[in-house]
């Protein structure tokens, strides 16, 4: 629980470290290059290292939870490590779980990924609104109280996404609709919703009303660079930009200094860009 509100911390952080959201994606061919077993042993191995070398750089961490989940309880395990030691080290984590539900299952998730209770608690989670906005009032509601966020995604990176995303609903796309209804539970300057908008594509988007964070994952493995950024949103406040990056960077390493300097240098290469 915090006396501040999410827009306050994200920007705190932002100013403090600059753009940039960095990934913890242990996908199996990243444990293979990293020389670790593909077991609980080796991501939490793998873990260690990503928080170690990642955490005190970039101000937002975003531990995809797929990747731990398929490890059953063991992962979510290391994953509850790496959220506690993400925190402990000064950046904001937001739990890449794309939730989204029915209202009252929503309200189960939002205990999960928002409550202070839980050993997951995050201080954000992604959503999925695509089963109406007004489903993700649990999380919106419990995020709002307590300085937390919830990103949701509108305009994704990746190809499959435009069937629905760019789809007509009453004289504006359905992505529209999203920052939209994001903007206003934003109207109170809280900063709560942020949206998801990928760098991989012009997005198409009217983001001027939003006034919380904008997630722009495909950076790097995706093909996106930081020229594209600058591009794409031009015109939008760019204070509220946060690209996010994760093979990119996690290629670097096991090394903990070498996936420092790579983290370091995603950011330099942002915000010298942007
Ligand atoms: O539109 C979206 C929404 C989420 N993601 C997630 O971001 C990372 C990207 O990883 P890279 O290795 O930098 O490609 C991953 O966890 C996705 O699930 C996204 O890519 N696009």
């Amino acid at each position: 629980m915090s006396e501040a509100t999410f827009a306050e911390r994200y920007r705190a952080v932002v100013a403090e470290r600059g753009r940039l959201c960095a990934g913890i994606d242990p996908h199996t061919a990243l444990l293979e290059q990293w020389g670790l077993p593909v077991s609980v042993d080796g991501l939490r191995a793998f873990a260690d290292a990503a928080v170690a070398g990642l955490a005190p750089i970039a101000a937002v961490i975003k531990p995809q939870v797929a990747f731990f989940e398929v490890f059953g309880s063991a992962g979510y395990a290391v994953l509850e490590e790496v959220i506690a030691g993400c925190r402990a080290a000064g950046a904001l984590v937001l739990a890449d779980a794309k939730r989204g539900d029915i209202g009252s299952t929503m309200a189960a998730y939002t205990g999960a990924w928002l409550d202070d209770a839980s050993p997951l608690c995050s201080d954000a989670v992604t959503a999925s609104p695509y089963l109406g906005f007004g489903s993700l009032s649990p999380a919106l509601t419990l995020a709002k109280e307590t300085g937390r966020g919830v990103f949701t995604l509108a305009r994704t990176s990746n190809p499959e996404g435009g069937d629905v995303q760019t789809a007509q609903a009453g004289g504006r796309t359905v992505a529209q609709s999203i920052v939209d209804a994001a903007a206003a539970v934003n109207a109170d300057g809280s900063g709560t919703v942020g949206v998801v908008v990928g760098a991989t594509r012009e997005h198409g988007l009217d983001l001027s009303a939003l006034a919380g964070p904008v997630l722009s994952p495909g950076l790097g493995a995706q093909g996106a660079t930081a020229a594209d950024l600058a591009r794409i949103f031009e015109g939008a406040d760019l204070a509220w930009l946060l690209p996010a990056a994760s093979r990119s960077i996690l290629r670097a390493g096991p090394d903990v200094a070498a996936l420092a300097a790579a983290a370091g240098a995603t950011r330099d290469g942002i915000e010298a860009a942007l």
